[in-house]
C-alpha cells in the first residue's frame, strides 16, 4: 500500500461559502505531516471531514489497505477504523491520576459492555507505563491530571489517543501556551509517535513546524496553495501573499 489516507476532490459548502474546495491530499502509513494556512483556509473543516463530522458535498475520502470509502461511516466507525483526533483544548479527567485517565484510554478499546466487566491487569500496567514513558509522564503517574502544566495535559491527552493504537492520528495546533521547552518535547513526542502512524499536524507556530521537519501543505481558500519542504513552501510567492508575508 502506498497511502493510508487518500482524499481527493472534496468539496463542501456552508450557505454558499466554499469551506473546502476541490482539495486533494494524501499521507503515508508512517508519516509526519504538517498543515499550515491562514486562519479560514480550511484546516479544521478538512479534519471535520477526515473524522467524519462534516460530510463533503463532492470528492472521495478513501482509507487504508482496502480502499475503503470513509465517507459512509460514522465518526465513532472512523475513530475505530484508527483515526484519532487531539482537539486544542486538553481534555483528560482532571480529577484522576495520570495512570487512571491512561488506564480509562485503554479500556475504552473494549466494545460496549467490557467497561462493566474491567479489571486492571498486570498487562495493562505494562502498556499504560509504556505510554507514560512515550509521553514524558512516567514520573507522575500518581499525580492528579488537574494539577498537570498545560503542556503536560496535552502529552496526557496525546497518550490517550496512542493507547488506542490509532493509525493515523490528527493534532490541532499542539504548540499553542506551551513553553519553549514543552514544545521542544512535544516535536521529539510527534516525530516518534510518527515512526509507527500517520501524524498530521496542523500549526500555525512556524518555528515549531520547522522543528517536526517534515513535509508541509500549505491550504488556502479550501485548495492545496503548496506542498513540499518547509524550505520550499515559505519560498513560494503565492504563500508569501496569502500567509506569510501578512
Ligand atoms: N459550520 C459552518 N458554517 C458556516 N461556515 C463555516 C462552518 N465551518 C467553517 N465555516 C467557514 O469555512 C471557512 C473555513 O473554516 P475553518 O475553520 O475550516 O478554517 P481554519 O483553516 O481551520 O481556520 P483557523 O486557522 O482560524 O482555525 C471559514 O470561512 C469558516 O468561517
Amino acid at each position: 500500500m502506498s497511502q493510508l489516507l487518500e482524499v481527493s476532490g472534496i468539496s463542501v459548502a456552508f450557505d454558499g461559502f466554499k469551506a473546502i474546495n476541490n482539495l486533494s491530499f494524501s499521507i503515508g502509513p508512517a508519516e509526519l505531516r504538517a498543515i499550515i494556512g491562514p486562519n479560514g483556509a480550511g484546516k479544521t473543516t478538512f479534519m471535520d471531514i477526515v473524522t467524519g463530522k462534516t460530510r463533503p458535498d463532492s470528492g472521495h475520502v478513501t482509507w487504508g489497505e482496502r480502499n475503503v470509502s470513509l465517507l459512509r461511516m460514522s465518526e465513532s466507525r472512523i475513530a475505530r477504523e484508527g483515526i484519532g483526533r487531539k482537539f486544542q483544548r486538553p481534555t483528560v479527567f482532571e480529577d484522576q491520576s495520570v495512570l487512571d485517565n491512561l488506564v480509562m484510554a485503554l479500556r475504552n478499546d473494549r466494545g460496549p459492555f467490557s467497561v462493566l466487566r474491567y479489571r486492571r491487569s498486570d498487562g495493562d500496567l505494562g502498556r499504560v507505563r509504556e505510554l507514560a514513558t512515550e509521553i514524558g509522564l512516567a514520573d507522575q503517574l500518581n499525580t492528579r491530571a488537574g494539577i498537570l502544566s498545560h503542556g503536560q495535559k496535552q502529552w496526557l491527552e496525546i497518550g490517550m489517543l496512542l493507547a488506542q493504537e490509532p493509525r493515523l492520528l490528527l493534532v490541532d495546533e499542539p504548540a499553542a501556551g506551551m513553553t519553549k521547552a514543552e514544545r521542544d518535547r512535544t516535536v521529539d513526542l510527534l516525530r516518534r509517535a510518527a515512526e509507527t502512524r500517520a501524524v498530521i499536524v496542523v500549526e500555525h507556530d512556524m518555528d515549531f513546524v520547522r522543528k517536526l521537519g517534515c513535509k508541509v501543505t500549505v491550504l488556502h481558500e479550501g485548495s492545496v496553495l503548496a506542498e513540499g519542504s518547509l524550505d520550499h513552501v515559505t519560498k513560494n510567492q503565492d504563500v508569501i501573499d496569502v500567509y506569510l508575508g501578512r
